[in-house]
This record gives C-alpha cells, sequence and structure tokens, in this order.
C-alpha cells in the first residue's frame, strides 16, 4: 500500500483529521487519522501517537519517554525491518507531541488470543507468531537496542496478518555484546540500585512505584486491561548520557525478569524472558508467574519454576529454557536469536521467507474493529478532541462519578 505521507515527513496537525480513537496508552491516546492534503479521501490512514504536552507533569518521565520512543522509531525506519514499525513522521508543537507509523487494523495478539476456543493458541500458530517476534528482536538486539516491553498486547496484527511491535518508550540502549570466548561482556555501564535498595530487596514494596495504566478501561469485551508497569521509585530520574538512556520503568509486572526484579541490571536477555512468558500465556491462557497481588508476583517471578501441564514438548521444553531465571543461562544470552532459532520447537522454520506466508493465522477483516470511540468521518481534529475532553459537564457531576478523580493505587 501506498503511503500517503514521505517518510520522516513534518506532519501538520491542521491537516490531519481523526477517523476513530485507536486506543488509549498510560502515555497518550493513538487515533486513526488521515491527511485531508494528501489523502483527502482518506484511502490511506495511519496511527498517530499523541501526547498531550498539558498532561505530562502528571506522568512520570513522560516526555523524555516519548522524544525516545520517536528516536527509537526513526532509527527502526533505516532500514525498515517487516516485523517492526516504521515511522512516517512527526510533530512538536507548544500543546502536543505527536508520531506516526502504519495503522494495524488486526488488533493485537492478547484480542485475538481471547477469540480462540479455550482462550488459548495451538502449537503452529505459536509457531508463526513467535518466529516473527523472535526476528523483530532480533533486529532491535543487533541495533543495540532492548525492547523490554514485550507482552501480548504490544504485538499488532497488520492488514497481512504478520505482527508489528509497538510501543518503545521503555526500551533502552545498550552497547552489542562483543564475543569473547563463552563469556559476553556488555559494555554498558548497569545501573546499581541504590544501597537502601539492596539492603533490602526483601521488600520490594518499598522500591516498586505503581504506574497507573489506563488504556482500555472502557473497552467492552474479554479482553484483558493492559498490566501495569512498574518502576523501581529510585530510578525516577533519567539520565541520558552519551546516547545512552536509563529510565525509570523497568516493564510490566508480569514479563519483568528476576534480573530486573533483582535490580541487577538490563541486558538483551530481559526480552528472551519475557517471550518465555508471552509463550507461556499463549500456550496456556495464563502468564506463570501470576500472585494474587504485585509482591507475591515478584516473588514467583524469582523462585517459583513454571509450572507445565501435561507431557513435555518442544515447546514446553522451549519455554522453560527462555524462563531460566540465571540470565547467563538463559536461551538467547549467548548467541542471541540464533540461539532460539535452532531450538527444535523451529524445525523446519524458513527464517528467511516468514514474510513471503501469504496465509498467516488471521487476516484482519473490516469487522475486527479495535477502536475505542468511533468518530464521524472528518468531524473532528486532534485539537478539538482534547477540547472536548476538557471541556467541563453542562450539569453537575453526580456524587457517583466523584470517585473516578482520585485512585489510590493498592498497596502490597
Ligand atoms: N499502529 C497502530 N495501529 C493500530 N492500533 C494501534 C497502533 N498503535 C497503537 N495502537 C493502539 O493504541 C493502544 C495504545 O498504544 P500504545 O501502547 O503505543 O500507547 P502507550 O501510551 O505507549 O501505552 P502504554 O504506555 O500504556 O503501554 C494500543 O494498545 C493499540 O490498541
Amino acid at each position: 500500500m501506498d503511503l500517503p505521507l514521505q517518510p520522516s515527513a513534518e506532519l501538520d496537525l491542521d491537516n490531519l483529521k481523526v477517523l476513530k480513537v485507536l486506543g488509549k496508552g498510560a502515555m497518550g491516546t493513538v487515533f486513526l487519522v488521515h491527511d485531508r492534503k494528501t489523502d483527502p479521501s482518506a484511502s490511506c490512514p495511519f496511527a498517530l501517537k499523541v501526547v498531550e504536552k498539558a498532561s505530562l507533569h502528571t506522568k512520570l518521565d513522560a516526555e523524555r519517554r516519548a522524544r525516545w520512543e520517536i528516536r527509537v522509531l526513526e532509527r527502526l525506519s533505516d532500514p525498515s525491518h517487516p516485523f517492526l514499525p516504521s515511522f512516517l513522521g512527526s510533530l512538536d508543537t507548544q500543546d502536543f507531541l505527536a508520531w506516526a507509523v502504519p495503522y494495524c487494523p488486526g488488533g493485537d495478539l492478547n484480542v485475538l488470543r481471547y477469540r480462540q476456543n479455550d482462550r488459548v493458541f495451538s502449537p503452529g500458530v505459536i509457531r508463526f507468531y513467535l518466529a516473527e517476534i523472535v526476528c523483530a528482536l532480533e533486529h532491535l538486539h543487533r541495533m543495540g537496542i532492548a525492547y523490554r516491553d514485550l507482552k501480548p498486547e504490544n504485538v499488532l496484527i497488520q492488514q497481512s496478518g504478520h505482527v508489528t511491535l509497538t510501543d518503545f518508550d521503555l526500551s533502552r540502549s545498550l552497547t552489542p555484546k562483543t564475543v569473547a570466548a563463552k563469556t559476553l561482556i556488555s559494555t554498558e555501564t548497569v545501573e546499581e540500585p541504590p544501597e537502601i535498595l539492596r539492603k533490602d530487596r526483601r521488600n520490594l514494596s518499598r522500591w516498586i512505584t505503581i504506574v497507573p495504566d489506563n488504556s482500555n478501561k472502557k473497552k467492552k469485551g474479554l479482553k484483558k486491561t493492559k498490566s501495569a508497569r512498574v518502576s523501581p521509585v529510585s530510578r525516577r530520574k533519567v539520565s541520558f548520557s552519551n546516547g545512552e538512556r536509563s529510565n525509570s520503568f523497568v516493564g510490566t509486572e508480569e514479563y519483568v525478569a528476576p534480573e530486573v526484579v533483582r535490580g541487577d541490571g538490563h541486558e538483551f536477555a530481559v526480552d528472551w524472558w519475557a517471550l518465555g512468558v508471552l509463550t507461556y500465556e499463549m500456550l496456556y491462557g495464563t502468564t506463570p508467574f501470576k500472585g494474587k497481588n504485585r509482591k507475591e508476583t515478584f516473588r514467583n517471578v524469582l523462585v517459583k519454576a513454571p509450572e507445565f501441564i501435561g507431557k513435555s514438548t518442544a515447546l514446553t521444553d522451549l519455554i522453560g529454557r527462555l524462563l531460566e531465571k540465571d540470565p547467563t543461562r538463559r536461551l538467547g544470552y549467548i548467541r542471541g536469536a540464533s540461539e532460539i532459532k535452532e531450538h527444535v520447537f523451529f524445525r523446519g522454520v524458513s527464517w528467511d521467507l516468514l514474510t513471503e506466508v501469504l496465509r498467516p493465522p488471521f487476516i484482519p477483516s473490516s469487522e475486527d474493529d479495535n477502536s475505542t470511540e468511533q468518530v464521524a468521518t472528518g468531524a473532528l481534529d486532534i485539537r478539538e478532541y482534547f477540547q472536548k475532553l476538557r471541556s467541563p459537564p453542562s450539569f453537575p457531576p453526580s456524587p457517583s462519578s466523584e470517585h473516578h478523580r482520585n485512585v489510590s493505587l493498592p498497596e502490597f
């Protein structure tokens, strides 16, 4: 499909018309938009993620993360990768920071899983999606980027049925490893947790803060809400040096690797861990370490072995190797994606021909509408949308709606 924008185009807010709201995340709102000048008939709409600057002061590191996401997307577009988004353009006004990526009409892997019988995928379908995700992660790692936010909600389905990873604001630039015999040494400066945290690792609640996530709140249906991201309290200050970035968020609770929970620093292997969690979830319909609260989840991540039902298979073996608690023993630690590609579960996969698969397990149709709000075509521009959100109701709020204002987050 021809794209309505030149790559890296400077977007003009006045020309962008909202067709739908595709989703709301912790950081911003994602719209389906078209450019009324270059594409008046809206035949090639695209996704626009908009961060309202006025709201940023309430959100931890949001502007820096948004700008980082734009930088990563720019880098990912040169050269582009079939399973990663290409950057179509951005805008930076007094009120908004926004960037455009291709529209993925098939929703995400979580939505798709909930549509399956028993809410799980067959091993064949899992193989298809995993193979593409492995290739996307391999590309990111080769570029020195640890993704750090792999979860089904961040795996979107393109019109072709192939996947695209989304949401790069938690990603992090690491110096690619250099191979030295069997031991690989990352030259990245590993962030050490401060003294107080090292002394008190047993009390996880003291160093984890909760980042509320309102995405999908209003979505009807079966899809689970997006898990809240977690962040060590002590790392709120973000530092950028030499193009490298350390940020305060460490990932999403159920997918966070043990070395991250321990505060041992981040390596590319955190993505292979998250791949193990995601694979487990695709197979069993639940994540392996989920506890009744965050503290218990982290404890499980640190000490509990994943439970496998039924007899062991190539797939359960793969999951077990990805969910190795010691990152240096985890599949993918030494030779990256190659180790995973060589696993027996992927026997027979033609890695170079994945994009040639013409019949992926699921091809989106026009009925697959995952948008949260429909907007009459051409009716709204972005400014109007946010103005309407802000405008006070014409009647006083009822007492029952008051409690939505201050959501106190659970202690654990
Ligand atoms: N390219 C796209 N095509 C279709 N839908 C998209 C696209 N990008 C994002 N979305 C939808 O918008 C939602 C929010 O996007 P995204 O996760 O990037 O926002 P976010 O603010 O970074 O979220 P969070 O920080 O809470 O994870 C996604 O869950 C998805 O449903």
